[in-house]
């Protein structure tokens, strides 16, 4: 898959190729016969053009993945790449590393900074109000700090030594980021890329010796009774994936890890601007070149958004419903399900975006299922879901019909709205529904332009 960036590419209507009259015209010379002969062909020429750029626009389908922060844009556009462009996804595979290592870092310093704010609590009968306890806590906190003090440095040299507002130190993706992880790194004329390249092949180097240094403190911590008991309490709050990877802790720290397809999937790493994918698609033995746009979630960076509404196909919105007791990170008091509903409204309202077919995914099912199981309320953050059954059914047709009931309050044009329940991480069930959803967007954009 062709991972390119990021500028808005103008509409190419062909317009601003005709000659106007002003410009250079018929030399002195030329009779009035040949002038016209000429200017008929350039006529011919730019007839020809446009028809040639009509036809490659009903080649052309542009989806945009649209969502707030950690809604599973990504993970969405890694499962495309999976369906449809999958040695892209080998030819990045190494390229994941360094970035499996700065979730698991980032895992085990939230783990120390929760155990800290709860021995500040000093409750009674809890894990934590063993002295032995807080000894051994101590001593793998001791062991690990050698591992701990990498993440700044590594955070950054991943994200090209930029670092995100706020000062916090997390990885993100930008443009050319494989390049920068790449084990057998791209030799540019850049000599500025060559450098930043190579430090960051060190600090992952670095990163892994000090990891397999540590792996049985990483496993010891994770597997702490004190761990475990705030963690089943939610007093331990990681996200999403972390227990997938400090599970998977011996396997990750071996020195020949190679991130399989499933490690991919579970990795967090922020989105920064809008990251254009291609890849080629087919449809009833007609190829079509499909552009998804993975945009950042966050609110600075929604604005980044706009310029790609106006020739979008489809929008495809993803809106985790596990969200249901969490605040924005940007905005502690916006509980994410109410700003996913708002963003959502605008996004129906948007007149830009009024052609585009209309995708909805409540993403993250398995993770709700996980805590409503675990017993979590949701009336304690939803105070109108009320005395409701507290069980997976109710709950997820409940935000489903708050969802139907934004597109039928903003959605002006009344278009068709697609919904589907999903959990991103289970390939299989993904897989199908990218098929799905695939085929109807192209039915869609073949019944608007015809048939390329
Ligand atoms: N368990 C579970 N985890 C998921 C699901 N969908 C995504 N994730 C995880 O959630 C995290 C966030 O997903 P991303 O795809 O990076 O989120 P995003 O919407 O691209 O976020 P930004 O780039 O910040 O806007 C990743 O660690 C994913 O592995 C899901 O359905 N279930
Ligand atoms: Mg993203």
């Amino acid at each position: 898959m062709a991972t390119t960036l990021t500028s808005k590419h103008p509409t190419s209507s062909g317009r601003g190729h005709r000659r106007s009259n002003s410009e250079a015209g018929p030399p002195m010379s030329m009779s009035k016969e040949d002038a016209a002969r000429i200017s008929g062909r350039i006529d011919e020429e730019i007839r020809r053009e446009h028809a040639r750029q009509k036809e490659a626009r009903k080649r052309e389908v542009k989806v945009m993945l649209l969502g707030q922060a950690d809604s599973g844009k990504s993970t969405l556009q890694k499962q495309f790449q999976l369906c449809y462009a999958s040695r892209s996804l080998d030819v990045e595979r190494l390229s994941w590393v360094p970035i499996v290592y700065a979730n698991i870092i980032k895992a085990v310093r939230i783990i120390f900074a929760e155990l800290e704010y709860e021995t500040t609590l000093h409750i009674p009968n809890e894990p934590l109000a063993s002295a032995d306890i807080q000894h051994e806590l101590a001593s793998l906190r001791v062991r690990l700090l050698p591992l701990l003090a990498l993440e700044a440095t590594l955070a950054s040299e991943l994200s090209g030594g930029v670092s995100i507002t706020g000062g916090r130190s997390e990885a993100f993706v930008r443009l050319g980021w494989q390049s920068l992880t790449a084990p057998s790194w791209a030799v540019g004329t850049d000599a500025k890329k060559a450098e930043a390249t190579s430090r960051a092949r060190m600090t992952t180097t670095l990163v892994a010796r000090t990891m397999a240094e540590t792996v049985d403190d990483i496993e010891a911590l994770w597997m702490h009774e004190a761990v475990r008991f705030y963690t089943r309490q939610r007093r331990i709050r990681l996200d999403d994936s972390a227990s997938f990877f400090l599970r998977h802790i011996q396997r990750i720290a071996e020195p020949e890890y190679s991130p399989t397809n499933d490690d991919i999937l579970h990795v967090r790493l922020r989105t920064l601007g809008v990251m254009e994918h291609s890849f080629p698609m087919s449809m009833a033995g007609r190829s079509y070149n499909w552009t998804l746009y993975d945009v950042g979630g966050a609110r600075g960076q929604r604005p980044t958004w706009i310029p790609y509404f106006d020739d979008a196909t489809a929008i495809i919105f993803l809106a985790p419903l596990s969200a249901f007791d969490q605040y924005l990170e940007e905005d502690p008091k916006t509980n994410r399900i109410d700003d996913s509903l708002q963003l959502f409204g605008a996004i129906c309202a948007n007149p830009l975006l009024k052609d585009a077919h209309l995708v909805l995914l409540l993403n993250k099912m398995d993770i709700l299922r996980e805590k409503l199981d675990a017993g979590t309320q949701v009336r304690k953050f939803i105070t109108s879901f009320g005395t409701r059954p507290n069980n997976f059914e109710t709950v997820s047709d409940y935000f489903r019909s708050h969802f139907l009931q934004v597109h039928r309050k903003k959605d002006d044009a009344n278009r068709r709205l697609y919904i589907h329940f999903t959990s991103m991480l289970d390939i299989k069930a993904t897989q199908s529904i990218i098929g799905l959803v695939g085929e109807a967007i192209l039915r869609k954009h073949v019944a608007d332009v015809g048939l390329a």
